[in-house]
């Protein structure tokens, strides 16, 4: 991942990547302090957010500033606006993010459902090409019901992406993948993607 980083800085001057949320990233995030990199070419950006107040320990950039960015000089960290709500907040970050600008890198989890950022399997993923950058999310399975996530046609956008998995309760969602299920945010995304896959768990996928 550093090495991602430092080649986008020697070639563009800048680093644009997306963390996910979650549990499973925080232990890279925390090892990411240490990591030798130009921070201040680093901008930040989320996949998704959970629709809870600012400084809600439950908030995905809660868990990342904790872990890294309080922690390192970065250039920039474009929050997502969930806590106004779902609508508003969508309203809010597509005024300040478009589909123009690649990422660089996206750092993806999964979950046991298979679902990536807060694009559930069997809800709107805007995976439309004229879908904005963030969509509403009202009714997640996994709580909190309310949402803010980058759309399937944002995430496309990128350059390449990483997913992280850990423990067996993932590996039937792993498994899923291979499948190529049109049920799959992931596996739509790949078509567009590379993704990279790291998965730590006692039996292989
Ligand atoms: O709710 C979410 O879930 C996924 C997976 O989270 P994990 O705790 O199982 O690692 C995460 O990627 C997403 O950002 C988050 O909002």
């Amino acid at each position: 991942m550093l090495e991602t980083a430092n080649t986008a800085i020697n070639q563009a001057q800048r680093f644009r990547i997306v963390l996910s949320g979650g549990t499973t990233p925080k232990a890279l995030y925390t090892a990411l302090r240490s990591g030798t990199t130009d921070w201040s070419k680093w901008e930040i950006y989320f996949t998704d957010e959970r629709c809870l107040p600012t400084g809600d320990s439950e908030r995905n950039d809660f868990m990342a500033q904790q872990a890294l960015l309080n922690h390192v000089p970065v250039a920039a960290v474009h929050t997502l606006p969930a806590e106004l709500g779902p609508e508003n907040g969508a309203i809010q970050a597509n005024q300040q993010l478009d589909n123009t600008t690649p990422f660089d890198l996206v750092l993806l989890g999964i979950g046991e459902d298979g679902h990536t950022a807060s694009l559930f399997p069997g809800i709107n993923w805007g995976k439309e090409q004229n879908s904005p950058a963030v969509i509403p999310v009202h009714n997640s399975p996994k709580p909190p019901p309310q949402r803010l996530s980058l759309s399937l046609n944002r995430l496309a956008n990128s350059h390449q992406a990483l997913l992280l998995s850990t423990g067996d309760a993932k590996l039937p969602a792993l498994r899923g993948l291979a499948k190529s299920e049109d049920n799959s945010p992931l596996v739509k995304l790949a078509q567009h993607v590379p993704v990279q896959v790291y998965y730590q768990a006692t039996q292989s996928v």
